[in-house]
């Protein structure tokens, strides 16, 4: 499959130990319409930098992102087809580069900039742009105006000053987009933000079901394009995007829909009916997603022609499909680009180290709990040494609590430095208590909330669960003893496959670009917490717990007994440790 044999060299950056990436199984299906895909990058615009995998199979960093575009560009041009670029937000918290900015900055203002240096055609508004009002507005100011109309929050405003200083309500970027290709297709285009409710005042998401009803989203469908290009930040699967498309459906029965999700962090790719598909492209620069029609059977009303694939992000990849080696790869925009995502590491300090992590902790790899989870170590000994730094109470028992969600990505082996404590738990949650809760009621929070919805957790894709009930999809292990087969025995030696991505959707054919055996995969519970103290029902603790769940934590104190009405006037202020800092300041103190 390997067009010239040059791709199968080495990922050498930083230092890290030389590490061999298997190359993509095959070539990309060109369409008359294709589209490179991004979503849920989360400041990952580095790359992966450490040295075990799966991370070298994502070491590829925006610099080479932008020069694998141009290359694919190019290639569009001289096969005289339409490629276009979209990406589904959420752009901020996750990454030193969009977190770890001095104290008084905004968020991800820095990182943002790279964005505008693709030709990116659709953006569109993630949760993340949402919980900080002044991220919120940062992105209506200064992001929005960059992309002349492309960046898309359908249903999403923000109040900002009007005329005379009257607060108004504005779309944070344009609520609906309508352009031609550079090959002259007619393109309508939404920008769609699931049903969040977690947003920061002064911004408003309107319910999905409610925006299709919106005279403006009437207007807005009513012309037919060539194709509708639905970019949104919502799971292609289980969320309100059937809404949308019934709405685009009862006007345009047979009009092509792409529809191009995310938010749940998954690959995944399903199609409503055979002349549209839906695909999502994973998080974190994880994966790239690549998806092709056919569209020229003028009149044709059969199933569309549709091939997906999801990338994973590194120059091996990159060259691979664009046909360059090593050497000719790269473009003077994506050196630029590099450069200065590299200069940005070192303004924030991102390389300052906090100790020396000694093993793994992964947040699905190993059960919870265990010795190698992620969840463990932070309940077990981080959370419990971080919190008494200095506080007066720490000699007072307690219980804390934390969502899992909040925890973000695992802990590697060896140096522990700001960026990766900002990667494993980039949010400035702030830590908060109720004294005085008999024990007894304390212990009680815990299963309460973990039996009370899904809240604090994202919920598993469908081949995640699958692969926790160790059910493996007999396609693709048919497929890959195929592509075995066909590869020869050099390649077949060479090809001993790295852990990584094997995704089952509901598209036709193997999604994945490159082999990989899975990674082990161990569902959590959505919440956790430390062991609770000993001592009588009625012994009197503190109830500790994250900013983010204070209300959930209030409820459930409220369901659980009866002798005292909890309210917001009981939450105090455990610590100024924020959550993002507890790893570093247990770093410092354990692993030195
Ligand atoms: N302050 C915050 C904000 C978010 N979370 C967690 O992130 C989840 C949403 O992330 P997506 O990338 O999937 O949009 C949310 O459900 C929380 O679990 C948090 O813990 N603290
Ligand atoms: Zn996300
Ligand atoms: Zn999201």
């Amino acid at each position: 499959a390997c067009p010239d044999g040059e791709h199968e060299h080495a990922y050498e950056r930083r230092a890290e130990p030389i590490v061999h990436l298997t190359p993509p199984s095959r070539p990309l299906v060109w369409g008359d319409i294709n589209i490179i895909h991004t979503t849920d990058s989360h400041g990952w615009l580095l790359g992966h930098q450490k040295a075990s995998f799966p991370e070298p199979s994502y070491s590829g960093d925006f610099g080479d992102f932008a020069s694998f575009v141009a290359h694919m560009k190019k290639i569009a041009e001289e096969k005289d087809v339409d490629l276009l670029l979209v990406d589904s937000g959420d752009l901020h918290d996750g990454t030193g580069l969009v977190d770890g900015f001095p104290p008084g900055g905004i968020d991800a203002h820095d990182a943002n900039k790279f964005f505008d240096q693709l030709p990116y055609d659709v953006l569109a508004i993630g949760n993340h742009e949402l919980y900080i009002y002044a991220n919120a507005l940062d992105m209506h100011l200064n992001f929005a105006p960059k992309f002349h109309g492309r960046y898309l929050s359908s249903n999403v405003n923000i109040t900002v000053a009007g005329p005379g200083g009257t607060p108004v309500s504005v779309p944070v970027g344009s609520r609906f987009a309508k352009f031609k290709t550079r090959k002259g297709r007619k393109v309508t285009s939404l920008g769609v933000l699931f049903d969040f409710t977690g947003n920061d005042h002064n911004t408003t998401v309107q319910k999905v079901e409610d925006m299709v009803n919106e005279a403006w989203f009437a207007d807005a469908i009513k012309e037919e394009p060539d194709f509708f290009l639905l970019v949104g930040h919502m799971p292609v699967a289980r969320d309100k995007w059937p809404l949308v498309f019934n709405a685009v459906r009862a006007v345009h029965p047979t009009t092509p829909i792409l529809i191009f999700g995310g938010h749940s962090h998954i690959r995944d790719c399903l199609q409503f009916d055979g002349r549209s598909i839906a695909l999502e492209s994973g998080r974190y620069m994880e994966t790239v997603g690549f998806l092709s029609v056919n569209l020229d059977h003028q009149g044709s009303k059969a199933n569309l022609t549709v091939n997906r694939r999801y990338l994973d992000p590194n120059r091996v990849t990159y060259e691979f499909h664009s046909n360059r080696r090593d050497s000719s790869f790269d473009s003077p925009q994506g050196r630029k680009i590099t450069k200065g995502l590299q200069d940005l590491s070192n303004r924030f300090n991102l390389d300052l180290k906090f100790g020396t992590a000694p093993q793994d902790y992964t947040l699905s790899r190993d059960p919870f709990p265990s010795n190698g989870s992620l969840l463990s170590l932070i309940v077990d000994q981080v959370l419990p040494t971080a919190l008494t730094v200095n506080n007066s109470r720490a000699n007072i028992p307690n219980i804390i609590i934390t969502n899992s969600g909040g925890l973000r990505f695992d802990i590697y082996a060896g140096p522990f430095t700001k960026n990766d404590q900002l990667t494993a738990s980039p949010f400035t949650d702030a830590f908060q208590y109720i004294p005085n809760v008999p024990l007894s009621v304390a212990k009680s929070v815990l299963p309460v909330l973990n039996g009370g919805g899904n809240n604090g957790r994202r919920e598993l894709s469908s081949a995640e669960e699958r692969y926790a009930r160790g059910d493996v999809d007999e396609r693709y292990g048919n497929w890959l003893a195929e592509m075995h087969e066909r590869a020869g025995p050099e390649r077949r030696a060479a090809q001993n496959l790295t852990l990584g991505y094997v995704t089952q959707d509901a598209c036709p054919g193997i999604g994945d670009d490159t082999l990989h055996t899975p990674l082990p995969f161990f569902p959590s519970p959505g919440f956790i917490s430390s062991t609770p103290p000993t001592g009588s029902v009625d012994t009197a603790i503190d109830l500790v717990f994250v900013d983010f769940i204070a209300s959930e934590v209030l409820k459930v104190l409220n369901g659980l007994q009866t002798t005292k009405t909890y309210t917001s006037s009981d939450v105090l202020s455990y610590t100024s440790i924020l959550l993002n800092e507890v790893l570093g300041v247990f770093a410092q103190v354990k692993w030195n």
